[in-house]
C-alpha cells in the first residue's frame, strides 16, 4: 500500500490515502501524490476566506452557512468529523449535511437556510452519483429562484471531485473546485478535498493537525513490530472472534457524545471494505470475512441493547473508547466521572459475569430458580478498552486511521480486495430500470410478483 502498488486490483488502482497527510514524509511513487500539498493550500486559502468574510456571496454578505452535499464517502467522514471535533468549531458558522435522495432532506435545510449567505459544497468523487447530482441541481435551482443571476453560482457553490469534466459540466468554475485522484477510495477521502466542509467548520489548523494525528498512526502501523502494532493487534483480534468462534458482528461503543457518529462512520469503512466473498484470485471464500459494524455511544447504549450484548445468545466482540479528559467539565465534572465509572464497568461485565452462587447470595434462598437462572452473567464476552487523553484533532486522525489499518489488515489475512465496491452496483442499475416504469401500471414489465405487486399499489395509492 505505502509503495503506491496498485492493490486494488480489480480497478487498477493504488490505494493511497496515507499520500493524504503524509506531508512529504515517505517517498511515494504515484500520479497525482505530488499535487497533494497544492490542493491541501488551495483549502487552506479557501477556508481562511470565508471564516475571516473576506469571502462574500452575491449581495455582499459573509457566509454563516456551509451545505455539503455528498451520500456515502463524500458525507459520513466529513458528519463524523464535525460532531466529533466540535469543540473546536467557531459557533457562527453552521454545517449542514444532506445525502438521502428523499426530498425531505433537501426541503427541512433549505428551510432554515439564507440564500445569500449560503455555500454549498458539491462533494462527490465522480460526480455522477444519482443523489448527490439530483440534490446539487434543486440546491441550485433554490439558490437561482433568490439570486436569480447564473453568474452569483460561482459565490455560493464549490465541488469537490476528481471529475474536472462533469463539475465544469454542472456549471461550477474550475477555480471552485477541489480535485483529487483515484487512488483516494470514497470511504477513505475524507483526509482529501472531501474534508473541506471540516476545514471550515474547525479551521485549516486543526484540519491540518487531524491530518497529522493520522500521519503518527501511519508511521505506527508501518515501523511497529507486529507483536506491538495496534492496528495488526485488533485486525487479528477481530479475525480470531469473526473465523474462529463465529461472531457476525462488531460493535463500536464510543463513551463520548461527541463520538456519536463514530459507528456509522466505520459502517461504511469496514463493510464496504471487507464486506466480500470472493478473494482477490476470484475464489468464493469458504470461511468468514468482514464484521457487521454497529454501535452507539455510551451509556445510551446499555438503556438499549446492552441486555442481548450482557445476556443473549450472541457473541458480540465490542471496542469500548472514551477520552480521559472531557471538553464540558459540567458539575465538577460529576457528568465525566459518572460516564467513566460506566466505561470501566461494562467490559470488566462482560468479562467477568456473575456466578450462580454470587446471585444465590444475592437473592436469597426463597427465590425460584427460574429467577436465580435469570441473573446469571456468564461472562466470558471479550471487548477491547482503547482510553486517550482528549478528543483532540490529532487523537481522532489517529483513531481513525488506526481503524482503517485494522480493515486493510483484515483484508490482507482474508485474501479479498478491501478497496473496490462492486455490491452497490446492482441495485443501482435495478433502481434506474424501475424509475422509468413508474408512470402507468401497464410500463411495469420483467420483475417478480412481489415488485410488481409493490410497484403497483405505489401507483394506485400515490397522490403527487
Ligand atoms: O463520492 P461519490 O462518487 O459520489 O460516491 C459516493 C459513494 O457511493 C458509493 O456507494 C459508491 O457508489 C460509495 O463507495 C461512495 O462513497
Amino acid at each position: 500500500m505505502f509503495a503506491g502498488e496498485h492493490i486494488n486490483t480489480s480497478e487498477d488502482r493504488a490505494v493511497l490515502h496515507i499520500a493524504l497527510r503524509n506531508f512529504d514524509d515517505f517517498k511515494i511513487q504515484e500520479e497525482g501524490v505530488d499535487e497533494v500539498g497544492g490542493v491541501l493550500a488551495h483549502i487552506k486559502e479557501f477556508s481562511e476566506a470565508v471564516r475571516g468574510g473576506s469571502w462574500k456571496g452575491y449581495t455582499g454578505k459573509t457566509i454563516n452557512t456551509i451545505v455539503n452535499i455528498g451520500i456515502g464517502g463524500s458525507d459520513l467522514g466529513p458528519v463524523m468529523v464535525t460532531e466529533a471535533l466540535k469543540a473546536y468549531a467557531k459557533r457562527d458558522l453552521t454545517a449542514h449535511f444532506v445525502s438521502n435522495i428523499d426530498g425531505t432532506h433537501l426541503a427541512e435545510t433549505l428551510r432554515i437556510c439564507d440564500p445569500e449567505r449560503t455555500l454549498f459544497i458539491i462533494a462527490s468523487k465522480t460526480f455522477t452519483t444519482q443523489e448527490t447530482i439530483t440534490n446539487a441541481e434543486s440546491a441550485r435551482d433554490w439558490f437561482l429562484a433568490a439570486a436569480k443571476d447564473k453568474a452569483h453560482v460561482a459565490k455560493h457553490f464549490v465541488a469537490l471531485s476528481t471529475n474536472t469534466k462533469a463539475v465544469t459540466a454542472f456549471g461550477i468554475d474550475k477555480a471552485n473546485m477541489f480535485q483529487f485522484w483515484d487512488w483516494v477510495g470514497g470511504r477513505y477521502s475524507l483526509w482529501s478535498a472531501i474534508g473541506l466542509s471540516i476545514a471550515l467548520y474547525i479551521g485549516y489548523d486543526n484540519f491540518e493537525r487531524l491530518l497529522k494525528g493520522a500521519h503518527g498512526m501511519d508511521k505506527h502501523f508501518k515501523e511497529t513490530p507486529l507483536e506491538s502494532n495496534l492496528p495488526v493487534l485488533m485486525a487479528v483480534i477481530g479475525v480470531w472472534y469473526n473465523d474462529f468462534y463465529g461472531s457476525q458482528t462488531h460493535a463500536l461503543l464510543p463513551y463520548d457524545q461527541y463520538l456519536h457518529k463514530f459507528a456509522d462512520y466505520f459502517q461504511q469503512g469496514d463493510m464496504e471494505s471487507n464486506g466480500k466473498f470472493v478473494t482477490k484470485g476470484g475464489q468464493r471464500v469458504d470461511y468468514q470475512t468482514g464484521p457487521i459494524i454497529w454501535g452507539a455511544a455510551g451509556t445510551n447504549g446499555q438503556h438499549s441493547f446492552y441486555q442481548l450484548v450482557h445476556q443473549g445468545t450472541k457473541l458480540i466482540p465490542a471496542d469500548f473508547l472514551a477520552p480521559a479528559t472531557t471538553h464540558n467539565p459540567i458539575a465538577a465534572s460529576k457528568h465525566h466521572r459518572i460516564l467513566l465509572s460506566n466505561y470501566f464497568a461494562q467490559p470488566e461485565a462482560l468479562a467477568f459475569g456473575k456466578t450462580e452462587e454470587e446471585v444465590r447470595k444475592e437473592v436469597g434462598s426463597n427465590a425460584s430458580e427460574a429467577l436465580v437462572k435469570s441473573k446469571v452473567f456468564e461472562g466470558n464476552r471479550p471487548s477491547n478498552s482503547i482510553l486517550f487523553p482528549k478528543m483532540t484533532p490529532n487523537m481522532l486522525g489517529a483513531l481513525i486511521a488506526l481503524y482503517e489499518h485494522k480493515i486493510f489488515t483484515q483484508g490482507v489475512i482474508w485474501g479479498i480486495n478491501s478497496y473496490d465496491q462492486m455490491g452497490v452496483e446492482l441495485g443501482k442499475v435495478l433502481a434506474k430500470n424501475i424509475l422509468a416504469q413508474l408512470g402507468k401500471p401497464e410500463d411495469v414489465k420483467g420483475h417478480d410478483s412481489s415488485t410488481t405487486g409493490l410497484i403497483h399499489y405505489y401507483q394506485k395509492h400515490r397522490k403527487e
